[in-house]
């Protein structure tokens, strides 16, 4: 059963089972407790561990015959269930004409429970596995380790595994790739896979890296196991998907004006000033009522017509001194507030940082505003006590947290611990995004086409987060949106984007999400 305590799991419903509550489940990531969890509730509702581990293995063989021509198959078959499924495979292919052997770790005598029973159908030889067991095989299953796996991968398993791999022949994962640990996407010993087929939902494994990577293909299979499983289970941890939030994205109706659409403020540096801009335009296409760029004028008046003259309905406003900046937050109407791109790292951003985050608006930190604070997190943290969104790339996250989160591999573990240290949702970017909260919740986002990898296009997020802060969506809502709306824009935009192109594609996207939201909740 799920370890979250009864008051977190409150809050989470608050959030997250307001509506769409069945759509939401259906991108719950499990932990490999919550997955046997779901296991054991499925066989009291009265379907069998047998019937369950039937529907696994044909899910498998049923992807592999969608997927290939009939050929030479191999199947590793593992001690435990995982095993146990990978025998289903095998005789369900033989039995559609597939040529299939069956390579088994241990003796088939330590084989137990439903996996023995499903070995003892499998009428075919039985080989020990060795390196030699892949001579002729076209395709390899890889049933060897699923869920029960509890340490790296050695001896017999690891040097087939990288056998397999080192010949370049498809492996067809079982639940996932042997060696990698479900519950971080840790790798202790796989290898890279074609494909992978799991079962009732994804796991957190599928989609943090290297996991995601090691994965190849996901298809995730029902196996028969009832939903209801989550009157029981609580996840705490959701692939991003817009059901979880577009009921809670800004509306517009005929009410709307441009005051109670928010006025977001983006500090605009010298000299690098294109970051800025280009934050400001993502909030204002987003849907902030007013954007303005507070200016750096305090080096020279070029900075001022710079911003000026290459925005149009983004206002630009001078700020020389500190008290310049101070008078301009005190305008109550500024409701989101960001800085950090191209805001230059050193006790200027610092100080402008701790006035933005005493207004108590909502305020995103992204880039040098993070680096700014390298040698003194804690009196970041400690001025955090609104509403607040961090938007750490790898680096910027190891300068701000290096000495308070153990470094791991884990990176939904650091992105967790690093909102309960900061107090502030955390957004680690990367092809993998986490977005944590101070309370637990998480969301990992999926749908980065690797051309965000490209300059300014963290800007981009910053500002499409402010926007939608700057409008009162929820701070952990609204980043998890954001992140999404930046992936949709780049990947509605195809090859050959570059940063400046994201903003113009949000329109078309929010199209989408409009929608969606009209549609009745499921
Ligand atoms: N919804 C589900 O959870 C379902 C799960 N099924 C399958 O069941 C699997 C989980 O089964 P199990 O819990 O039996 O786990 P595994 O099949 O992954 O293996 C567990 C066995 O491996 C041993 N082991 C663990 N790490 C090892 C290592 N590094 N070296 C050597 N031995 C090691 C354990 O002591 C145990 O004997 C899933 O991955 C999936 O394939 C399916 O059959 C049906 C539905
Ligand atoms: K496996």
């Amino acid at each position: 059963m799920t370890s979250i305590s009864t008051p977190q799991r409150d809050a989470l419903k608050c959030d997250l089972h307001s509506s769409r509550r069945d759509e939401q489940l259906l991108h719950a990531l499990l932990t490999t407790n919550q997955m046997a969890e779901a296991d054991r509730l499925t066989i009291d509702y009265g379907i069998t561990a047998e019937t369950l581990m039937e529907n696994a293995g044909r899910a498998v063989a049923t992807a592999i015959m969608n997927r290939w021509n009939i050929c030479p198959v191999v199947v590793l078959c593992g001690p435990g269930n995982n095993g146990g499924d990978g025998f289903v495979v095998a005789r369900l292919l033989a039995e559609a004409n597939w040529p299939v052997r069956v390579a088994l770790l241990v003796p088939l005598e330590k084989i137990q429970g439903c996996a023995s029973y499903h070995a003892a159908r499998w009428n075919g030889p039985i080989d020990t596995l060795t390196t030699a067991t892949l001579e002729g095989a076209e395709l390899i299953v890889d049933a060897l380790f699923g869920a029960g796996l509890s340490r790296s991968l050695e001896g017999v398993a690891a040097q087939v595994l990288t056998a397999a791999s080192a010949k370049n022949t498809p492996i067809i994962a079982v639940d996932v790739p042997s060696g990698l640990m479900g519950d971080t996407g840790e790798n202790m010993g796989a290898v890279p896979c074609v494909l992978t087929v799991m079962f009732f939902r994804k796991k957190i494994a599928h989609l943090l890296q290297p996991g995601k990577r090691l994965c190849g293909d996901l298809i995730v299979a029902n196996i028969d196991t009832p939903s209801s499983v989550f009157d029981c289970i609580s996840p705490d941890c959701y692939e991003n998907h817009p059901s979880l939030w577009v009921n809670a994205l800004p509306i517009l109706n005929v009410d709307s004006h441009k005051y109670n659409r928010g006025h977001a403020l983006v500090w605009g540096g010298w000299p690098m000033t294109g970051a800025a801009r280009m934050a400001a335009l993502s909030a204002a296409r987003v849907g902030a009522g007013l954007t303005s760029v507070a200016v750096d004028t305090s080096q020279n008046d070029i900075a001022l017509s710079v911003y000026a003259i290459t925005l149009t309905s983004i206002m630009a406003k001078p700020v020389t001194t500190q008290q310049d900046l101070d008078t301009i937050l005190s305008d109550k109407r500024i409701t989101g507030l960001l800085i950090g791109p191209g805001a230059g790292v050193g006790s200027d951003t610092k100080l402008r940082v701790l006035s933005m985050l005493k207004s108590g608006q909502a305020t995103v930190l992204d880039a040098d505003a993070l680096s700014s604070f390298q040698q003194d997190p804690e009196s970041l943290f400690q001025a955090i006590n609104g509403p607040c969104v961090l938007t750490p790339h790898e680096d910027e996250f190891s300068r701000l947290f290096a000495d308070l989160v153990p470094t791991s591999d884990n990176k939904l573990a650091r992105a967790r611990a690093a909102a309960k240290i900061s107090r502030a949702i955390v957004i680690l970017k990367g092809n993998d995004t986490v977005i944590a909260a101070p309370d637990g919740r998480a969301i990992i986002n999926a749908n980065a086409p690797s051309t965000l990898a490209t300059a300014g296009s963290g800007d981009v997020l910053a500002g499409i987060t402010l926007g939608l802060l700057t409008q009162g969506m929820e701070p952990f809502l609204a980043s998890a949106a954001a992140v999404w709306l930046h992936g949709a824009a780049a990947t509605h935009f195809g090859l050959g984007l570059i940063a400046e192109d994201l903003p113009d594609q949000l329109p078309a996207v929010l199209k989408q999400l409009v929608q969606l939201k009209k549609q009745p909740d499921t």
